[in-house]
């Protein structure tokens, strides 16, 4: 099901009107058109003087100092109320005809006149990551002067040339608690009112929107912004997976010598030149045959300038997702907005935030009835993982009839069942000035301005680094583990989720071009029982419990030597005894802001 929406939310006049023609005894210009300020009503505060600063409007209410500040004690605290708002938390301004505005308390009289909104947002004050909408509604008796107050700002947020004005959104209705078409209805006001266009569509069956990513051309999907997903993180990964496989060319993952399968390179229709990639010579024992070219292995100087050929192709620099949380774990959300709200994601969609995300390839290795070995890509942008992890996923399949407790029932189920797996896993190491100590240093949790995901943004453009963190391949060293696992996990970012508020890795970040791979050894159930515990704790506790490894690198091997061998990337499954991934540093943008908190 496919309709547009043209985004005709209000009924500002787009007629621009002269501010000096608008005289009126309380309007005064201070200096050119930036300074405005005029005497209105605030709907249930009272009379304001309201000014147009450069980066803002903030009013002042006229004939009390309530509203304007309180004290305790005699010490100024602040005001009780917003007295101004910035353009770039401006969403839309509508001019909304003539109505009652409120007077501050039921002992003043409410007044008719002509109003005009300004829509923005405010923070919880107990969950700064949750932003709650805002409407101011100022009055005048003047028209023209409400008309000309909603047209300036309007000009005014214009100007922040981020925001997205034309999105794909793609719906899965039955995502969650099967909630995802009513969610799109709570949000989609939003997107009306901010005049974004949005072409939807509804999905009927799974690996629908995998199909309408990968067959959009890049000339029809540059008349968009971006893709938005109402669904979870298996859908978000449905359509990345579908945008990234015939758009990004990269060789596949560097792997130790006495990995059965080497790399090759996957050319935009999928087809790979394996033999091409043999042929070169293996430089080392312990070095891949194929470590990336220079121009793709992310050396921090080559990031992308647009002369070189990206490993992305994007239909245009502004190209970005946004996801409006309606699944069952939303773990992606939770990192990249702090918050499982969808409203929170609307108004950092609109207002065009930005944050970059790591994305991980995952090659299986298949070996055909022909002994011929068949790659089979696939991309995750929060967690792949086997053993444990896999058989949740495969369990929870199943019982998706039950919805998201479908997964305590089928952790519970995988808990009690206790396996471990004989594997080998191979990860590149990397120095630690590149990977940064993986002690105290970096045990940062990820927030808005991450100190950690700005560092290593910078060295990549604005369309994100498309980089591998590998840069010297002399400089570059396999390390093996080998033994029996409960779980195998490979973090792209920390995957906050409701029971371990600061991640499964804390300190995984949205973007430092690191798989930050988690191996849980056979223990006792109590140890590992403990573990699970110790997520579920806020705080960012590194996971120095002595049956875990955590090692941060940026591509790893993995031969399974059993007859499970399931792989779970972001909710999907992938058979396969023998696995090869790298990270692509900030390789999509996200609409989001990232966590506050
Ligand atoms: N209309 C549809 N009917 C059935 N399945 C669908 C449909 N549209 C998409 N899907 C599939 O459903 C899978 C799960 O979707 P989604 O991630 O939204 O929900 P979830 O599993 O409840 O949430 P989470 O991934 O956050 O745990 C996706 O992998 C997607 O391929």
């Amino acid at each position: 099901m496919e309709h547009d929406g043209d985004g005709d939310g209000g009924s500002s006049s787009s007629r621009p009107i002269n501010i000096s023609q608008q005289p009126h005894e309380h309007d005064a210009f201070v200096g050119e058109t930036s300074s405005l300020s005029s005497t209105v009503l605030l709907d249930h505060v009272g009379e304001v003087s309201l000014t147009f600063n450069s980066d803002g409007l903030s009013w002042k209410l006229l004939g009390s100092s309530d509203y304007n500040e309180t004290t305790c004690l005699g010490i100024t605290l602040g005001s009780k109320f917003a007295t101004e708002i910035k353009f770039s938390d401006v969403y839309a301004a509508e001019f909304i005809n003539y109505g009652i505005v409120h007077g501050a308390s039921i002992l003043v009289q409410n007044s008719e006149m002509y109003r005009f909104t300004v829509h923005g947002f405010e923070r919880s004050k107990t969950q700064p990551s949750v932003w709650a909408l805002a409407v101011y509604t100022f009055g005048h008796k003047d028209m023209q002067i409400c008309q000309m107050w909603a047209n300036q700002i309007n000009d005014a947020i214009k100007l922040e040339v981020e925001r997205p004005k034309n999105l794909m959104v793609f719906i899965h209705p039955r995502s969650g608690k099967g909630n995802g078409y009513r969610i799109w209805e709570m949000v989609a006001p939003i997107f009306s009112r901010a005049k974004v266009k949005t072409k939807v569509i509804v999905t009927q069956r799974a690996g629908q929107a995998f199909d309408v990513m990968q067959s959009t051309s890049n000339n029809e999907l540059n008349l968009y912004d971006g893709v938005v997903t109402v669904g979870g993180d298996g859908f978000f990964n449905e359509i990345l997976n579908g945008f990234l496989k015939s758009r990004h060319k990269a060789p596949f993952p560097p792997a130790p010598s006495d990995f059965p399968h080497s790399n090759g390179v996957l050319d935009s229709s999928g087809v790979n030149d394996l033999n091409e990639a043999v042929a070169e010579p293996s430089q080392n024992e312990d070095q891949s045959p194929l470590l990336p070219s220079s121009k793709h292995n992310g050396s921090q100087d080559a990031s992308c300038s647009t002369d070189q050929d990206p490993d992305l192709l994007l239909p245009n620099e502004r190209f970005r997702f946004g996801i409006i949380p309606a699944g069952s774990t939303d773990a992606i959300v939770m990192c990249t907005t702090g918050a499982r709200d969808p409203i929170t994601s609307a108004l950092q969609i609109v207002l065009g935030k930005r944050v970059c995300l790591d994305i991980a390839q995952v090659v299986r290795w298949k070996l055909t009835s022909v002994s011929e070995v068949e790659p089979y890509v696939r991309y995750a942008a929060s967690f792949a993982g086997y053993g444990f992890y896999g058989d949740v996923i495969t369990e929870s399949e199943k019982l998706r009839w039950m919805g998201p407790k479908r997964y305590d029932y089928a952790g519970t189920k995988v808990f009690l069942r206790h396996r471990s797996y004989q594997a080998e896993i191979a990860y590149l190491e990397v120095k630690s000035e590149e990977s940064g100590s993986p002690s105290v240093s970096e045990r940062v949790i990820c927030r808005v301005n991450c100190k950690v995901c700005k560092s290593k943004s910078n060295r990549g453009n604005r369309a994100g680094c498309h980089s591998t963190p590998y840069s010297h391949p002399g400089e570059t060293r396999w390390l093996k583990s080998k033994g029996r696992y409960i779980s195998v996990g490979a973090a792209i970012i920390s995957n906050r989720n409701e029971r371990a508020p600061d991640g499964l890795v804390a300190d995984a970040h949205l973007s430092d071009g690191f798989l930050h791979l988690i191996l849980i050894k056979d223990c006792p159930h109590a140890y590992y029982l403990w573990h699970l515990t110790q997520l579920a704790r806020k705080g960012g506790k590194p996971l120095n419990f002595k049956f875990v490894e955590h090692h941060k690198t940026p591509a790893f091997t993995f031969t399974s030597f059993g007859n499970e061998s399931v792989w779970n990337l972001d909710g999907e499954r992938l058979q396969a005894h023998q696995l090869s991934a790298q990270v692509f540093q900030g390789l999509v943008s996200l609409f989001a802001s990232g966590p506050e908190v």
